[in-house]
């Protein structure tokens, strides 16, 4: 093996072994404290003093590594109690690694200056990643790389079983594209690296795949470039979609948060991101907890909240949806408030309105958002009527009695129809789930575990992997094959959110119904 083929190797075993304390970690810490990374409250004049340099860690004051098995693994808990709106974390511009920063190497900027024109700044930072992957120990930020996760479970990195677990056609048409979009992504890139002398390992589509991974999981947003920043130590808060009552008007330090927060990837080739970005300035505020802070020179975090010693200290990164969460993070919330379940509808449904096709969705609650509902009760209307009664409908009012009960018994079996054309039920879903971390929790197990009613799927999962061997009465796991009963589990939490969403809009119109006719 060539030796930056075997860095890169013994980067991955030591980040495998990192789960969320360990040697790694350690040496991430003193690393960061010698960089100025601290979590010193400030002083009296209300500024962060660096860290002393004979300090061994750059945390502790504040904020400790620690593990979160049930939201996140790996995240930062509080080392006392925080008061909410307290700087918590100051991280200096120096040791964050973008695009800039790694133009010290005259090689690399050449290069990357010279491909500037036809590649994205997310492209360019994917290559700047791996640029300092290769680079081993005499990359500045060694101790940062060792530390990644060495595998993820963003959409890209699915395969075609895990893909069509999803079930809905939507889903499935996102992971796909997201696959398009990153194989397309390093092909336009290969020149630019090989003119760079990269080794052959780090020219493939799977190296790729795990940089612009780390690229979409990690970065935080900074003014001077779309793509973004990766940010050692602050790049360890695991996510909390962002509270309904989280507003810096509400928070002792809206002076202090000056800089606002938006989503890590570059919008021209994520565009389910664009509905984020284009949101109100107040919602933008009403998601920071972070920023890049150029009086300080530093990009400082922020508790968005009131935490006990020991509580972990959590990150709104933006509001997702669970398919955005997978697709750019590789997980998904059990309880998004946020989520959103995309229904087939019919084209004079669309048309009936100018609602963007966005914004015709079912909420977690089940209900209709309110375009959907706008969009329902215009189709519902003769279309002589529609002109005259559009604005009542645009206001939220009901059309009349008839209307709403038609809308609704129409939408309550159209989402039955759909669940009932989905391969599984919410019940058999669980069932699998159950199973699913029954293997994961033990390391063996039993192969009568494929004889259950959801068999097909099972079997499915056992010939993808190669687990099919006659006369095997335990399938060993591998590491590989958990990555894919992680990411199967996955794929079968969205589903069952979206079922669960379906149902609940059957029940939320039945009761609509209900009441009317009452
Ligand atoms: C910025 S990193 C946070 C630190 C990360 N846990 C680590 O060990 O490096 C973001 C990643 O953490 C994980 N994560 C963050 N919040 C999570 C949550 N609420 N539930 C599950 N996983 C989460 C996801 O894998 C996500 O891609």
């Amino acid at each position: 093996m060539q030796s930056g083929l075997r860095k890169f190797a013994k980067m991955e075993e030591v980040a495998e072994e990192n789960g969320g304390g360990g040697q790694g970690v350690v040496a991430l810490l003193r690393w960061a404290a010698g960089m100025g990374i601290s979590d010193l409250m400030p002083s009296s004049s209300g500024r962060v003093g660096p860290s002393s340099p004979t300090s061994s860690s750059c945390l502790g004051h504040s904020l400790f590594v620690s593990h979160f098995p049930d939201a996140g693994g790996r995240g930062l808990a509080a080392a006392r109690d925080l008061r909410k709106g307290e700087l918590i974390l100051r991280v200096p511009k120096s040791s964050l690694l973008t695009t800039d920063s790694a133009m010290d190497d005259k090689k690399l900027a050449y290069c990357i200056e010279r491909h500037r024109h036809r590649l994205s700044s997310t492209q360019m930072l994917v290559v700047v990643l791996l640029a300092e992957v290769g680079k081993g120990r005499r990359s500045r930020w060694y101790p940062y790389l060792v530390q990644l996760p060495r595998s993820y479970n963003t959409l890209a990195n699915f395969t075609s079983f895990e893909i069509h677990a999803l079930q809905v056609e939507d889903a499935i048409w996102v992971s796909e594209k997201a696959i398009t979009i990153a194989k397309s992504d390093w092909k336009e890139a290969v020149s630019l690296m090989q003119e760079l002398d990269f080794k052959p390992q780090l020219l493939t589509f799977r190296s790729w795949l795990w940089a612009s991974a780390t690229i979409s999981s990690r970065t935080l947003h900074i003014p001077w470039d779309s793509a973004g920043c990766l940010c050692p130590v602050g790049d360890l808060f695991n996510y909390a979609a962002p509270d309904e009552d989280y507003c810096p008007e509400n928070s002792e330090s809206v002076q202090e948060i000056t800089s606002l927060r938006n989503q890590p990837l570059d919008h021209s080739t994520h565009d389910l991101q664009l509905d984020n970005a284009n949101q109100s300035d107040f919602s933008m505020q009403r998601l920071t907890d972070g920023g890049y802070e150029e009086t300080m020179s530093s990009y400082c975090f922020y508790a968005r909240k009131g935490y006990k010693k020991g509580e972990q200290v959590l990150l709104g990164y933006g509001t997702y949806t669970n398919l955005e969460l997978l697709e750019h993070y590789g997980f998904l919330l059990n309880e998004n408030p946020n989520d959103k379940a995309f229904i087939e509808l019919k084209a004079e449904i669309c048309a009936s309105s100018s609602w963007p096709r966005d914004s015709l969705y079912l909420q977690p609650d089940g209900s209709p958002s309110f375009a959907l509902l706008c969009a329902l009760r215009l189709w519902a209307t003769p279309t002589n009527l529609r002109k005259s009664v559009a604005t009542r409908i645009y206001s939220g009012s009901l059309v009349s009695v008839e209307n709403e009960v038609l809308i609704m018994k129409w939408l309550s079996k159209h989402c039955h129809d759909i669940l009932g054309k989905l391969k599984t039920t919410v019940g058999e879903d669980n069932m699998l789930l159950g199973m699913i971390d029954q293997m994961i929790d033990f390391p063996s197990c039993p192969k009568s575990a494929v004889d259950i009613p959801q068999e097909n799927e099972f079997r499915e999962f056992f010939q993808a992997h190669g687990l099919t061997e006659e006369g095997t009465d335990q399938v060993q796991l591998t590491m590989k094959t958990r990555r894919h009963l992680e990411r199967w589990k996955l794929a079968i939490q969205w589903r069952l959110a979206y079922k669960k969403m379906l149902q609940s809009c059957v029940f939320y119109c039945e009761n609509i119904v209900c009441c009317l006719n009452a």
